[in-house]
């Protein structure tokens, strides 16, 4: 829908989003910008997000993740989730460690690989929200690395550099090196 306080889409679709398309949503990976737009409440700390999150589990969403948000610090983005799936509620947050530039379709991705997780490991939250954001660092420093060398040291990066380079990440996409733990959060 938007990020950095600017939507993609009409604004008069978000009366749409917010009340046809989230109560059909079983998962839901919003920016902390689509969280606060959807929900109608700015996120300011971590009570907040997890109210934000219940809210769109109020809606019908058994899982909810933002995948950025910026409560963490200068180099690291910070990730919340939240599910309750059969009764058993789980909450976690993780560190991301933050590069710098701005990538495009990394909300589709995201969505994409979290999906794929979520079915492989019977809706494990903790490694499936690990596995993909594993994935996703190796991706966005591979396309970083590619586009700084194809851009040469004089010349700004665009987004055509900085188009992710998917095909050549398939084995990280598979496989992903763990590095990134999420913490669960009590109560
Ligand atoms: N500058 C960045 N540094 C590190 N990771 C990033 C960066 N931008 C995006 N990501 C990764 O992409 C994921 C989705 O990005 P996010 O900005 O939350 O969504 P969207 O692209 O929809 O705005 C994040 O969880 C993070 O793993
Ligand atoms: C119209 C439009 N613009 C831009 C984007 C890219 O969004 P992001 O980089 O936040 O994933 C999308 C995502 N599908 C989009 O639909």
């Amino acid at each position: 829908m938007g990020d950095h306080g600017k939507m993609y889409v009409p604004e008069d679709l978000l009366p749409v989003y917010r009340e046809h398309i989230v109560p059909l949503a079983d998962i839901i990976t919003p920016n902390q910008y689509e969280a606060e737009l959807l929900s109608g409440r700015k996120i300011k700390n971590e009570g907040d997000a997890l109210e934000v999150m219940k809210w769109f589990h109020d809606q019908g969403a058994k899982t909810v993740v933002l995948s950025s948000t910026e409560l963490g610090s200068e180099n690291e983005l910070l990730g919340l989730a939240s599910s309750v799936i059969n009764g058993t509620s789980t909450r976690l947050q993780i560190g991301i460690p933050r590069l710098p530039v701005n990538f495009t379709g990394t909300g589709d991705l995201f969505a994409s690989l979290l999906l794929g997780w979520m079915h492989h490991t019977d809706s494990n939250l903790k490694k499936s929200v690990e596995n993909t954001v594993d994935t996703m660092q190796t991706i966005l420093r591979r396309t970083l690395d590619m586009a700084r060398q194809e851009a040469g040291p004089d010349t700004p990066l665009t987004v055509r550099h900085l188009e992710l380079k998917l095909v050549q990440s398939l084995d990280d996409i598979r496989s992903p090196v763990s590095k990134c733990k999420a913490s669960v959060l009590e109560n």
